[in-house]
Protein backbone atom coordinates (compact mmCIF):
# COMPACT_ATOMS: atom_id res chain seq x y z
CA UNK A 1 0.00 0.00 0.00
CA UNK A 2 1.52 3.36 -1.04
CA UNK A 3 1.09 6.02 1.47
CA UNK A 4 -1.04 8.36 -0.48
CA UNK A 5 -3.52 5.21 -0.16
CA UNK A 6 -3.50 5.22 3.62
CA UNK A 7 -6.67 5.75 5.82
CA UNK A 8 -7.08 5.58 9.16
CA UNK A 9 -10.20 3.41 10.15
CA UNK A 10 -10.62 2.72 14.06
CA UNK A 11 -12.69 -0.69 14.95
CA UNK A 12 -13.51 -1.57 19.12
CA UNK A 13 -14.87 -4.46 20.09
CA UNK A 14 -16.75 -5.25 23.76
CA UNK A 15 -14.27 -7.39 25.68
CA UNK A 16 -10.42 -8.29 25.74
CA UNK A 17 -9.99 -11.07 23.05
CA UNK A 18 -8.97 -9.17 19.32
CA UNK A 19 -9.35 -12.51 17.03
CA UNK A 20 -13.00 -11.05 16.29
CA UNK A 21 -11.32 -8.06 15.18
CA UNK A 22 -8.12 -9.88 13.26
CA UNK A 23 -10.96 -12.03 11.61
CA UNK A 24 -12.86 -8.85 10.46
CA UNK A 25 -9.36 -7.74 8.55
CA UNK A 26 -8.77 -10.72 6.95
CA UNK A 27 -12.11 -10.94 5.70
CA UNK A 28 -12.08 -7.37 4.33
CA UNK A 29 -8.24 -8.06 3.24
CA UNK A 30 -9.77 -11.12 0.96
CA UNK A 31 -12.67 -9.79 -0.34
CA UNK A 32 -10.72 -6.55 -1.63
CA UNK A 33 -8.22 -9.20 -3.22
CA UNK A 34 -10.73 -11.31 -4.77
CA UNK A 35 -12.63 -8.28 -6.23
CA UNK A 36 -8.97 -7.41 -7.96
CA UNK A 37 -8.44 -10.84 -8.60
CA UNK A 38 -8.86 -10.88 -12.91
CA UNK A 39 -8.43 -7.08 -12.85
CA UNK A 40 -5.37 -4.72 -13.29
CA UNK A 41 -5.95 -1.84 -10.86
CA UNK A 42 -4.46 1.10 -12.70
CA UNK A 43 -3.21 4.35 -11.12
CA UNK A 44 -2.26 7.55 -12.21
CA UNK A 45 0.10 10.65 -10.65
CA UNK A 46 -1.36 13.05 -10.33
CA UNK A 47 -1.48 16.15 -8.01
CA UNK A 48 -4.62 16.44 -5.53
CA UNK A 49 -7.54 18.70 -6.21
CA UNK A 50 -7.05 21.81 -4.63
CA UNK A 51 -3.50 21.33 -3.45
CA UNK A 52 -0.27 20.57 -5.51
CA UNK A 53 0.15 17.52 -3.59
CA UNK A 54 1.26 14.63 -5.70
CA UNK A 55 -0.30 11.52 -5.38
CA UNK A 56 -1.37 7.76 -7.00
CA UNK A 57 -4.69 7.76 -8.16
CA UNK A 58 -6.48 4.59 -8.52
CA UNK A 59 -8.66 5.73 -11.75
CA UNK A 60 -9.57 2.25 -12.39
CA UNK A 61 -9.46 -1.82 -12.63
CA UNK A 62 -10.03 -3.16 -16.19
CA UNK A 63 -10.44 -6.58 -16.55
CA UNK A 64 -7.00 -8.62 -17.36
CA UNK A 65 -5.96 -8.18 -21.50
CA UNK A 66 -5.21 -11.42 -22.62
CA UNK A 67 -1.78 -11.23 -24.01
CA UNK A 68 -3.53 -12.85 -27.25
CA UNK A 69 -5.23 -9.92 -27.83
CA UNK A 70 -2.31 -7.24 -28.31
CA UNK A 71 -0.98 -7.73 -31.87
CA UNK A 72 2.69 -8.24 -32.23
CA UNK A 73 5.28 -10.29 -33.40
CA UNK A 74 5.29 -13.95 -31.46
CA UNK A 75 9.15 -14.16 -30.57
CA UNK A 76 9.15 -10.40 -29.69
CA UNK A 77 5.95 -11.38 -27.23
CA UNK A 78 8.02 -14.44 -26.10
CA UNK A 79 11.33 -13.04 -25.39
CA UNK A 80 9.25 -10.06 -23.52
CA UNK A 81 7.43 -12.30 -20.77
CA UNK A 82 10.09 -14.51 -20.39
CA UNK A 83 12.12 -11.75 -19.64
CA UNK A 84 9.90 -10.28 -17.00
CA UNK A 85 9.26 -13.88 -15.81
CA UNK A 86 13.11 -14.45 -14.98
CA UNK A 87 13.53 -10.75 -13.63
CA UNK A 88 10.35 -11.55 -10.91
CA UNK A 89 11.92 -14.48 -10.00
CA UNK A 90 12.74 -14.25 -5.98
CA UNK A 91 16.14 -16.46 -7.34
CA UNK A 92 16.79 -13.86 -9.22
CA UNK A 93 16.37 -11.17 -7.06
CA UNK A 94 18.99 -12.63 -4.82
CA UNK A 95 21.40 -13.08 -7.57
CA UNK A 96 21.34 -9.29 -8.17
CA UNK A 97 21.76 -8.75 -4.28
CA UNK A 98 24.62 -10.95 -3.90
CA UNK A 99 26.24 -8.99 -6.66
CA UNK A 100 25.38 -5.86 -5.51
CA UNK A 101 23.94 -5.17 -9.24
CA UNK A 102 20.66 -3.17 -8.27
CA UNK A 103 17.30 -4.81 -8.66
CA UNK A 104 15.91 -3.25 -11.54
CA UNK A 105 14.73 -4.03 -14.92
CA UNK A 106 13.51 -1.14 -17.98
CA UNK A 107 11.71 -1.87 -21.26
CA UNK A 108 11.22 0.46 -23.79
CA UNK A 109 8.45 0.75 -26.12
CA UNK A 110 8.50 2.78 -29.22
CA UNK A 111 6.58 3.35 -32.24
CA UNK A 112 4.45 5.57 -33.90
CA UNK A 113 0.84 6.30 -31.95
CA UNK A 114 -1.94 4.01 -31.84
CA UNK A 115 0.97 0.63 -32.53
CA UNK A 116 -0.06 -0.95 -29.11
CA UNK A 117 2.40 0.12 -26.77
CA UNK A 118 0.11 0.79 -23.70
CA UNK A 119 -1.75 -1.97 -24.58
CA UNK A 120 0.84 -4.06 -23.90
CA UNK A 121 2.23 -3.03 -20.91
CA UNK A 122 -1.67 -3.28 -19.40
CA UNK A 123 -1.53 -7.14 -20.93
CA UNK A 124 2.68 -7.23 -18.96
CA UNK A 125 0.61 -5.70 -15.90
CA UNK A 126 -2.21 -7.96 -15.71
CA UNK A 127 -0.10 -11.58 -16.68
CA UNK A 128 1.76 -11.11 -13.74
CA UNK A 129 -0.97 -9.89 -11.92
CA UNK A 130 0.65 -6.32 -11.01
CA UNK A 131 -0.55 -2.62 -10.55
CA UNK A 132 0.44 -0.59 -12.85
CA UNK A 133 1.21 2.74 -12.24
CA UNK A 134 1.22 5.66 -15.20
CA UNK A 135 2.78 9.02 -15.47
CA UNK A 136 2.64 10.73 -18.64
CA UNK A 137 6.11 12.76 -19.14
CA UNK A 138 3.83 15.70 -21.13
CA UNK A 139 1.25 15.89 -17.71
CA UNK A 140 1.60 18.93 -15.98
CA UNK A 141 1.91 16.96 -12.70
CA UNK A 142 5.58 16.14 -14.15
CA UNK A 143 7.68 18.11 -12.42
CA UNK A 144 11.17 16.80 -10.88
CA UNK A 145 9.92 16.89 -7.53
CA UNK A 146 6.41 15.47 -8.22
CA UNK A 147 7.87 12.56 -9.66
CA UNK A 148 10.15 11.84 -7.02
CA UNK A 149 7.54 11.59 -4.51
CA UNK A 150 5.44 9.56 -6.74
CA UNK A 151 8.18 7.25 -7.31
CA UNK A 152 9.21 7.25 -3.60
CA UNK A 153 5.73 5.74 -2.89
CA UNK A 154 5.42 3.05 -5.42
CA UNK A 155 5.34 -0.17 -4.08
CA UNK A 156 7.88 -2.78 -4.32
CA UNK A 157 6.24 -5.03 -7.09
CA UNK A 158 4.27 -3.69 -9.56
CA UNK A 159 4.69 -2.00 -13.33
CA UNK A 160 5.66 1.60 -13.47
CA UNK A 161 4.42 3.21 -16.97
CA UNK A 162 6.34 6.23 -18.32
CA UNK A 163 4.73 7.81 -21.06
CA UNK A 164 6.00 9.83 -23.75
CA UNK A 165 9.55 9.77 -22.50
CA UNK A 166 10.27 12.06 -25.98
CA UNK A 167 8.47 15.12 -24.27
CA UNK A 168 9.66 17.69 -21.54
CA UNK A 169 13.69 18.16 -21.42
CA UNK A 170 14.22 14.69 -22.33
CA UNK A 171 15.25 14.87 -25.68
CA UNK A 172 18.46 16.55 -25.26
CA UNK A 173 21.68 14.99 -24.79
CA UNK A 174 23.84 14.90 -21.90
CA UNK A 175 26.61 14.94 -23.60
CA UNK A 176 25.70 16.71 -27.07
CA UNK A 177 27.74 15.91 -30.11
CA UNK A 178 27.14 14.22 -33.67
CA UNK A 179 23.54 13.16 -34.02
CA UNK A 180 24.01 9.03 -34.92
CA UNK A 181 21.20 6.97 -36.60
CA UNK A 182 18.73 5.38 -35.14
CA UNK A 183 19.31 1.97 -34.38
CA UNK A 184 16.14 0.61 -36.13
CA UNK A 185 14.63 -2.85 -35.73
CA UNK A 186 12.81 -5.25 -37.60
CA UNK A 187 10.44 -4.31 -40.30
CA UNK A 188 8.19 -6.80 -39.78
CA UNK A 189 5.49 -5.34 -37.25
CA UNK A 190 7.61 -5.30 -34.28
CA UNK A 191 10.88 -6.60 -32.57
CA UNK A 192 12.20 -7.15 -29.37
CA UNK A 193 15.78 -6.70 -28.80
CA UNK A 194 18.58 -6.88 -26.19
CA UNK A 195 19.59 -3.00 -25.86
CA UNK A 196 23.32 -3.78 -27.49
CA UNK A 197 22.68 -0.48 -29.96
CA UNK A 198 21.25 2.77 -28.42
CA UNK A 199 20.59 5.91 -30.74
CA UNK A 200 22.39 9.04 -29.80
CA UNK A 201 20.42 11.92 -28.96
CA UNK A 202 20.62 15.64 -30.73
CA UNK A 203 23.58 18.17 -29.70
CA UNK A 204 21.46 20.19 -27.64
CA UNK A 205 22.43 21.93 -24.32
CA UNK A 206 22.76 19.60 -21.68
CA UNK A 207 19.32 19.17 -19.31
CA UNK A 208 17.70 21.95 -20.52
CA UNK A 209 13.93 21.54 -20.60
CA UNK A 210 11.46 23.52 -22.97
CA UNK A 211 9.29 24.53 -20.34
CA UNK A 212 11.49 23.92 -17.00
CA UNK A 213 9.75 21.28 -15.83
CA UNK A 214 11.85 18.16 -15.78
CA UNK A 215 15.69 17.94 -16.51
CA UNK A 216 17.51 14.59 -18.21
CA UNK A 217 19.40 14.04 -15.05
CA UNK A 218 16.27 14.80 -12.61
CA UNK A 219 14.52 12.10 -14.60
CA UNK A 220 17.62 9.65 -14.71
CA UNK A 221 18.15 10.55 -10.66
CA UNK A 222 14.71 9.47 -10.32
CA UNK A 223 14.69 6.03 -11.98
CA UNK A 224 18.37 4.92 -10.86
CA UNK A 225 19.11 7.45 -8.02
CA UNK A 226 20.17 6.09 -4.47
CA UNK A 227 16.83 6.15 -2.92
CA UNK A 228 15.05 4.99 -6.46
CA UNK A 229 12.92 1.79 -5.23
CA UNK A 230 14.31 -1.34 -6.60
CA UNK A 231 11.97 -3.90 -7.91
CA UNK A 232 9.77 -2.26 -9.93
CA UNK A 233 9.07 -3.40 -13.52
CA UNK A 234 9.68 0.05 -15.66
CA UNK A 235 8.01 0.62 -18.93
CA UNK A 236 9.06 3.96 -20.79
CA UNK A 237 6.83 4.60 -24.61
CA UNK A 238 7.66 6.65 -26.82
CA UNK A 239 6.90 7.66 -30.40
CA UNK A 240 10.68 9.15 -31.47
CA UNK A 241 12.90 6.69 -30.27
CA UNK A 242 15.56 9.13 -32.10
CA UNK A 243 14.92 12.11 -29.71
CA UNK A 244 16.02 10.33 -27.13
CA UNK A 245 19.12 10.77 -24.83
CA UNK A 246 21.25 7.83 -24.55
CA UNK A 247 21.89 7.96 -21.31
CA UNK A 248 18.34 8.03 -21.05
CA UNK A 249 18.34 4.39 -22.72
CA UNK A 250 21.35 3.08 -21.69
CA UNK A 251 21.15 -0.76 -20.66
CA UNK A 252 20.86 -0.97 -16.93
CA UNK A 253 18.02 1.99 -17.55
CA UNK A 254 16.54 0.52 -20.66
CA UNK A 255 17.51 -3.49 -20.57
CA UNK A 256 15.16 -4.34 -24.02
CA UNK A 257 13.76 -2.25 -26.79
CA UNK A 258 10.48 -3.44 -28.09
CA UNK A 259 9.74 -2.19 -31.69
CA UNK A 260 6.08 -1.23 -32.53
CA UNK A 261 5.11 -0.31 -35.75
CA UNK A 262 1.91 0.42 -38.09
CA UNK A 263 -0.14 -2.90 -39.43
CA UNK A 264 1.12 -5.02 -42.32
CA UNK A 265 -0.83 -6.89 -44.12
CA UNK A 266 -0.58 -9.82 -41.89
CA UNK A 267 -1.15 -7.50 -38.27
CA UNK A 268 -4.65 -6.41 -40.38
CA UNK A 269 -5.94 -9.84 -41.03
CA UNK A 270 -5.18 -10.52 -37.28
CA UNK A 271 -7.22 -7.23 -36.14
CA UNK A 272 -9.90 -7.83 -38.36
CA UNK A 273 -10.10 -10.99 -37.13
CA UNK A 274 -10.07 -10.22 -33.43
CA UNK A 275 -13.24 -8.13 -33.95
CA UNK A 276 -15.53 -9.98 -35.74
CA UNK A 277 -14.09 -14.08 -34.71
CA UNK A 278 -16.29 -15.78 -32.15
CA UNK A 279 -14.96 -15.86 -28.47
CA UNK A 280 -15.70 -18.46 -26.01
CA UNK A 281 -16.26 -15.28 -23.77
CA UNK A 282 -18.52 -13.58 -25.95
CA UNK A 283 -20.43 -17.16 -25.55
CA UNK A 284 -23.46 -17.18 -22.90
CA UNK A 285 -23.23 -17.41 -19.31
CA UNK A 286 -22.90 -21.33 -18.46
CA UNK A 287 -25.67 -20.96 -15.91
CA UNK A 288 -28.25 -19.91 -18.79
CA UNK A 289 -27.13 -22.94 -20.42
CA UNK A 290 -27.81 -25.43 -17.77
CA UNK A 291 -30.75 -27.69 -17.67
CA UNK A 292 -31.65 -27.27 -14.13
CA UNK A 293 -32.20 -23.62 -14.21
CA UNK A 294 -32.76 -21.85 -18.12
CA UNK A 295 -30.89 -22.11 -21.14
CA UNK A 296 -31.24 -20.86 -24.70
CA UNK A 297 -34.44 -22.47 -26.22
CA UNK A 298 -34.21 -24.32 -29.44
CA UNK A 299 -36.31 -21.10 -31.06
CA UNK A 300 -33.49 -19.37 -30.08
CA UNK A 301 -31.03 -21.70 -31.06
CA UNK A 302 -32.94 -21.86 -34.62
CA UNK A 303 -33.19 -18.29 -34.58
CA UNK A 304 -29.29 -17.82 -35.09
CA UNK A 305 -29.18 -20.53 -37.49
CA UNK A 306 -31.47 -18.58 -39.82
CA UNK A 307 -30.54 -15.48 -38.88
CA UNK A 308 -30.78 -12.32 -41.92
CA UNK A 309 -27.41 -11.17 -40.15
CA UNK A 310 -24.29 -11.18 -41.43
CA UNK A 311 -23.22 -14.73 -40.37
CA UNK A 312 -19.85 -12.97 -38.56
CA UNK A 313 -22.52 -11.74 -36.35
CA UNK A 314 -24.93 -14.62 -34.74
CA UNK A 315 -23.18 -14.65 -31.82
CA UNK A 316 -23.72 -10.89 -30.83
CA UNK A 317 -27.43 -11.79 -31.78
CA UNK A 318 -28.15 -14.74 -29.81
CA UNK A 319 -27.34 -13.56 -25.89
CA UNK A 320 -30.47 -11.14 -26.34
CA UNK A 321 -32.79 -14.14 -26.47
CA UNK A 322 -35.52 -15.04 -24.17
CA UNK A 323 -34.73 -18.27 -22.15
CA UNK A 324 -37.21 -20.47 -20.57
CA UNK A 325 -37.08 -22.73 -17.59
CA UNK A 326 -37.01 -26.57 -17.51
CA UNK A 327 -37.54 -28.88 -20.64
CA UNK A 328 -39.44 -31.30 -21.75
CA UNK A 329 -37.40 -34.44 -23.66
CA UNK A 330 -38.40 -33.51 -27.05
CA UNK A 331 -36.83 -30.00 -25.98
CA UNK A 332 -33.70 -31.27 -24.69
CA UNK A 333 -33.61 -33.46 -28.28
CA UNK A 334 -33.95 -30.04 -29.61
CA UNK A 335 -31.48 -28.30 -27.42
CA UNK A 336 -28.66 -30.96 -28.24
CA UNK A 337 -29.58 -30.40 -31.76
CA UNK A 338 -29.43 -26.80 -31.80
CA UNK A 339 -26.53 -26.97 -29.62
CA UNK A 340 -24.59 -28.87 -32.48
CA UNK A 341 -26.15 -26.69 -35.10
CA UNK A 342 -24.13 -23.66 -33.19
CA UNK A 343 -21.72 -25.73 -33.13
CA UNK A 344 -20.99 -26.20 -36.95
CA UNK A 345 -22.58 -22.77 -37.74
CA UNK A 346 -19.27 -21.36 -35.06
CA UNK A 347 -16.89 -23.93 -37.45
CA UNK A 348 -18.45 -21.87 -40.32
CA UNK A 349 -18.36 -18.20 -39.36
CA UNK A 350 -14.32 -18.58 -38.19
CA UNK A 351 -13.49 -20.03 -41.77
CA UNK A 352 -15.81 -17.08 -42.88
CA UNK A 353 -14.35 -14.56 -40.83
CA UNK A 354 -10.71 -15.36 -41.99
CA UNK A 355 -11.95 -15.61 -45.65
CA UNK A 356 -13.33 -11.93 -44.97
CA UNK A 357 -10.30 -11.09 -43.20
CA UNK A 358 -7.69 -12.00 -45.83
CA UNK A 359 -10.04 -9.82 -48.33
CA UNK A 360 -9.68 -6.98 -46.12
CA UNK A 361 -5.81 -7.08 -45.58
CA UNK A 362 -5.12 -6.77 -49.30
CA UNK A 363 -7.43 -3.68 -49.77
CA UNK A 364 -5.47 -2.02 -46.60
CA UNK A 365 -1.83 -0.95 -47.74
CA UNK A 366 0.32 -2.21 -45.71
CA UNK A 367 2.44 -0.06 -42.88
CA UNK A 368 0.65 2.93 -44.02
CA UNK A 369 -2.47 2.67 -40.97
CA UNK A 370 -2.01 2.37 -37.14
CA UNK A 371 -4.07 -0.67 -35.38
CA UNK A 372 -5.67 1.58 -33.71
CA UNK A 373 -7.08 3.63 -36.78
CA UNK A 374 -8.19 0.05 -38.59
CA UNK A 375 -9.50 -0.85 -35.36
CA UNK A 376 -11.75 2.30 -35.10
CA UNK A 377 -12.62 1.52 -38.90
CA UNK A 378 -14.21 -2.16 -37.72
CA UNK A 379 -15.21 -0.68 -34.95
CA UNK A 380 -17.62 1.15 -36.68
CA UNK A 381 -19.00 -1.43 -38.94
CA UNK A 382 -18.78 -3.70 -35.89
CA UNK A 383 -21.93 -6.00 -36.14
CA UNK A 384 -21.12 -6.33 -40.02
CA UNK A 385 -17.73 -7.79 -41.39
CA UNK A 386 -18.80 -7.80 -45.27
CA UNK A 387 -19.57 -4.02 -45.48
CA UNK A 388 -16.61 -3.06 -43.62
CA UNK A 389 -14.78 -5.08 -46.57
CA UNK A 390 -16.86 -3.14 -48.89
CA UNK A 391 -15.86 -0.38 -47.56
CA UNK A 392 -12.44 -0.73 -47.16
CA UNK A 393 -11.28 1.01 -50.31
CA UNK A 394 -13.00 4.35 -49.47
CA UNK A 395 -11.86 4.50 -46.15
CA UNK A 396 -8.19 4.11 -47.35
CA UNK A 397 -9.20 7.34 -49.61
CA UNK A 398 -11.22 9.06 -46.77
CA UNK A 399 -8.49 9.00 -44.76
CA UNK A 400 -5.65 9.37 -46.68
CA UNK A 401 -7.42 12.47 -47.56
CA UNK A 402 -8.10 13.43 -44.37
CA UNK A 403 -4.94 12.54 -43.29
CA UNK A 404 -2.96 14.96 -46.09
CA UNK A 405 -5.14 18.02 -45.15
CA UNK A 406 -4.47 17.76 -41.43
CA UNK A 407 -0.42 17.62 -42.61
CA UNK A 408 -1.30 20.78 -44.23
CA UNK A 409 -2.90 22.49 -41.67
CA UNK A 410 -0.54 21.25 -38.96
CA UNK A 411 2.43 22.69 -41.89
CA UNK A 412 0.25 25.88 -41.89
CA UNK A 413 0.08 26.69 -38.43
CA UNK A 414 3.56 26.10 -37.88
CA UNK A 415 4.68 27.96 -40.79
CA UNK A 416 2.60 31.08 -39.33
CA UNK A 417 4.02 30.13 -35.92
CA UNK A 418 7.31 30.35 -37.04
CA UNK A 419 6.75 33.39 -39.30
CA UNK A 420 4.80 34.86 -35.99
CA UNK A 421 8.38 34.43 -33.32
CA UNK A 422 10.38 35.78 -36.00
CA UNK A 423 8.60 38.67 -36.88
CA UNK A 424 8.54 38.95 -32.50
CA UNK A 425 12.31 38.30 -32.10
CA UNK A 426 12.61 40.84 -35.04
CA UNK A 427 10.85 43.57 -33.07
CA UNK A 428 12.49 42.88 -30.16
CA UNK A 429 15.77 43.12 -31.78
CA UNK A 430 15.21 46.23 -33.44
CA UNK A 431 13.72 47.48 -29.87
CA UNK A 432 17.25 46.75 -28.28
CA UNK A 433 19.10 47.98 -31.17
CA UNK A 434 17.33 51.31 -30.42
CA UNK A 435 17.58 50.72 -26.69
CA UNK A 436 21.48 50.88 -27.38
CA UNK A 437 21.76 53.73 -29.71
CA UNK A 438 19.98 55.93 -27.27
CA UNK A 439 22.31 54.99 -24.40
CA UNK A 440 25.37 55.47 -26.32
CA UNK A 441 23.62 58.93 -27.22
CA UNK A 442 22.90 59.95 -23.74
CA UNK A 443 26.76 58.58 -23.03
CA UNK A 444 28.35 60.69 -25.32
CA UNK A 445 25.84 63.92 -24.55
CA UNK A 446 27.40 63.45 -21.27
CA UNK A 447 31.08 63.28 -22.39
CA UNK A 448 31.39 65.97 -24.89
CA UNK A 449 29.48 68.13 -21.46
CA UNK A 450 31.80 66.96 -19.39
CA UNK A 451 34.85 67.85 -22.12
CA UNK A 452 33.30 71.60 -23.02
CA UNK A 453 33.55 71.97 -18.88
CA UNK A 454 36.99 70.10 -18.42
CA UNK A 455 38.54 72.42 -21.42
CA UNK A 456 37.03 75.83 -20.03
CA UNK A 457 38.29 75.41 -16.85
CA UNK A 458 41.78 74.57 -18.18
CA UNK A 459 41.31 77.55 -20.15
CA UNK A 460 40.78 79.67 -17.54
CA UNK A 461 43.46 78.30 -15.37
CA UNK A 462 45.62 78.43 -18.18
CA UNK A 463 45.04 82.10 -19.02
CA UNK A 464 45.64 83.03 -15.27
CA UNK A 465 49.23 81.13 -15.54
CA UNK A 466 49.80 82.80 -18.62
CA UNK A 467 49.32 86.11 -17.13
CA UNK A 468 51.25 85.17 -13.92
CA UNK A 469 54.56 84.01 -15.92
CA UNK A 470 54.27 86.60 -19.03
CA UNK A 471 55.96 89.13 -17.11
CA UNK A 472 58.64 86.87 -14.65
CA UNK A 473 59.48 85.28 -18.13
CA UNK A 474 59.85 87.53 -20.89
CA UNK A 475 63.30 87.01 -21.33
CA UNK A 476 63.16 83.21 -21.18
CA UNK A 477 60.33 83.67 -23.23
CA UNK A 478 62.72 85.18 -25.94
CA UNK A 479 65.51 82.74 -25.38
CA UNK A 480 63.05 80.05 -26.26
CA UNK A 481 61.66 81.97 -28.94
CA UNK A 482 64.31 82.32 -30.83
CA UNK A 483 65.91 78.42 -30.22
CA UNK A 484 62.69 77.51 -31.49
CA UNK A 485 63.22 79.84 -34.85
CA UNK A 486 66.38 78.42 -34.99
CA UNK A 487 65.41 74.61 -34.73
CA UNK A 488 62.55 75.71 -37.74
CA UNK A 489 65.25 77.07 -39.89
CA UNK A 490 67.42 73.78 -39.33
CA UNK A 491 64.41 71.49 -40.16
CA UNK A 492 63.87 73.58 -43.08
CA UNK A 493 67.19 72.87 -44.23
CA UNK A 494 66.44 69.20 -43.65
CA UNK A 495 63.87 69.08 -45.57
CA UNK A 496 64.80 69.84 -48.99
CA UNK A 497 67.30 67.15 -48.79
CA UNK A 498 64.39 64.86 -47.20
CA UNK A 499 67.32 62.15 -45.69
CA UNK A 500 70.22 64.34 -45.06
CA UNK A 501 71.30 64.09 -41.40
CA UNK A 502 70.59 67.15 -38.79
CA UNK A 503 73.78 68.64 -37.42
CA UNK A 504 73.79 69.92 -34.25
CA UNK A 505 76.22 70.85 -31.77
CA UNK A 506 76.38 68.74 -28.58
CA UNK A 507 74.47 72.09 -26.46
CA UNK A 508 72.39 72.66 -29.22
CA UNK A 509 70.74 69.55 -30.01
CA UNK A 510 71.43 67.35 -26.85
CA UNK A 511 69.49 70.17 -25.28
CA UNK A 512 66.75 69.65 -27.78
CA UNK A 513 66.74 66.73 -28.65
CA UNK A 514 66.16 65.44 -25.25
CA UNK A 515 63.46 67.55 -25.04
CA UNK A 516 62.04 66.73 -28.43
CA UNK A 517 59.16 64.57 -28.68
CA UNK A 518 60.03 60.43 -29.53
CA UNK A 519 58.74 60.64 -32.83
CA UNK A 520 60.61 63.19 -33.71
CA UNK A 521 63.74 61.99 -32.68
CA UNK A 522 62.91 58.46 -34.32
CA UNK A 523 62.54 60.49 -37.76
CA UNK A 524 65.75 62.23 -36.97
CA UNK A 525 67.52 59.11 -36.51
CA UNK A 526 65.53 57.70 -39.90
CA UNK A 527 66.81 60.42 -41.63
CA UNK A 528 70.09 60.08 -40.17
CA UNK A 529 70.33 56.56 -41.75
CA UNK A 530 69.21 57.33 -45.09
CA UNK A 531 72.01 59.84 -45.07
CA UNK A 532 74.48 57.33 -44.71
CA UNK A 533 73.05 55.10 -47.45
CA UNK A 534 73.44 57.96 -49.52
CA UNK A 535 76.89 59.57 -49.21
CA UNK A 536 76.81 61.68 -51.93
CA UNK A 537 74.46 63.79 -50.96
CA UNK A 538 75.01 67.50 -50.26
CA UNK A 539 74.57 67.93 -46.19
CA UNK A 540 73.50 71.60 -45.10
CA UNK A 541 75.64 73.40 -43.24
CA UNK A 542 74.14 74.83 -40.16
CA UNK A 543 75.34 77.62 -37.95
CA UNK A 544 77.00 77.03 -35.12
CA UNK A 545 79.31 78.97 -32.16
CA UNK A 546 82.90 79.41 -31.94
CA UNK A 547 83.39 77.04 -28.99
CA UNK A 548 81.58 74.53 -30.52
CA UNK A 549 82.65 74.72 -34.19
CA UNK A 550 86.66 75.01 -32.58
CA UNK A 551 85.89 71.66 -30.77
CA UNK A 552 84.44 70.41 -34.00
CA UNK A 553 88.26 71.64 -35.47
CA UNK A 554 89.73 69.48 -32.98
CA UNK A 555 87.90 66.50 -32.92
CA UNK A 556 89.71 64.05 -36.02
CA UNK A 557 87.49 64.06 -39.29
CA UNK A 558 84.75 61.51 -39.43
CA UNK A 559 83.58 59.26 -42.19
CA UNK A 560 80.18 59.05 -43.34
CA UNK A 561 80.10 55.22 -43.17
CA UNK A 562 81.63 56.05 -39.08
CA UNK A 563 78.86 58.58 -38.21
CA UNK A 564 76.86 58.08 -35.33
CA UNK A 565 73.67 58.61 -37.47
CA UNK A 566 73.74 62.42 -37.10
CA UNK A 567 75.80 62.92 -40.21
CA UNK A 568 79.27 65.03 -40.98
CA UNK A 569 79.49 68.38 -41.74
CA UNK A 570 81.55 69.46 -44.48
N1 LIG B 1 -0.67 -4.03 -31.69
C1 LIG B 1 -1.91 -3.90 -31.27
N2 LIG B 1 -2.63 -4.98 -30.92
C2 LIG B 1 -3.87 -4.86 -30.48
N3 LIG B 1 -4.53 -3.70 -30.38
C3 LIG B 1 -3.88 -2.60 -30.72
C4 LIG B 1 -2.56 -2.65 -31.20
N4 LIG B 1 -2.16 -1.41 -31.45
C5 LIG B 1 -3.18 -0.62 -31.17
N5 LIG B 1 -4.22 -1.32 -30.72
C6 LIG B 1 -5.49 -0.78 -30.27
O1 LIG B 1 -5.47 0.61 -30.55
C7 LIG B 1 -5.80 1.38 -29.41
C8 LIG B 1 -4.65 2.27 -29.02
O2 LIG B 1 -3.54 1.49 -28.69
P1 LIG B 1 -2.45 1.91 -27.63
O3 LIG B 1 -2.98 2.93 -26.72
O4 LIG B 1 -1.90 0.68 -27.01
O5 LIG B 1 -1.38 2.57 -28.57
P2 LIG B 1 -0.06 3.33 -28.18
O6 LIG B 1 0.99 2.80 -29.09
O7 LIG B 1 0.17 3.22 -26.74
O8 LIG B 1 -0.42 4.81 -28.59
P3 LIG B 1 0.24 6.16 -28.09
O9 LIG B 1 1.65 6.16 -28.57
O10 LIG B 1 -0.58 7.19 -28.74
O11 LIG B 1 0.13 6.14 -26.60
C9 LIG B 1 -6.17 0.39 -28.33
O12 LIG B 1 -7.56 0.32 -28.27
C10 LIG B 1 -5.63 -0.94 -28.78
O13 LIG B 1 -6.49 -1.96 -28.46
Amino acid sequence: MTASEREEISISCFGRNPWILKELLHEARDAYLKKDEAKTAIYRGTTRSGTAEPHWQRCMSRTVRPFSTVILNDEAKKTLIDDVTDYLNPATRRWYANRGIPYRRGYLLHGPPGTGKSSLSLALAGFFKMRIYIVSLSSVTANEENLATLFAELPRRCVVLLEDIDTAGLTHTREGGAQDSVADGADNGADASTNTAVPNGHPQPPNQNANGRLSLSGLLNILDGVASQEGRVLIMTTNHIEKLDKALIRPGRVDMIVKFDRADTSMTAQIFRAIYAPLEADEMPSSLSSSSTTTTTAAAAAAATTSSVSPGLWWLERGTKSTVPLLTPEEEQRRDAAAAEVARKKDETIARVNELAEQFAAKIPAHEFSPAEIQGYLLKNKRDPEKAVAGAEDWVVATRKEKKEKELKEAEEKRAKEEKEKKEREEKEEKEKEKKKKKRKDKGRKKSSKKTKKSKKETESESESSTLESSSSAAESDASESEREEKERSKKKRKPAASAPTPASPAEGGASDASAPVELRREEEEAGSEAKAQPGDVIPTIAVDTVKSKEAAERPPQTPGADSGYGTPS
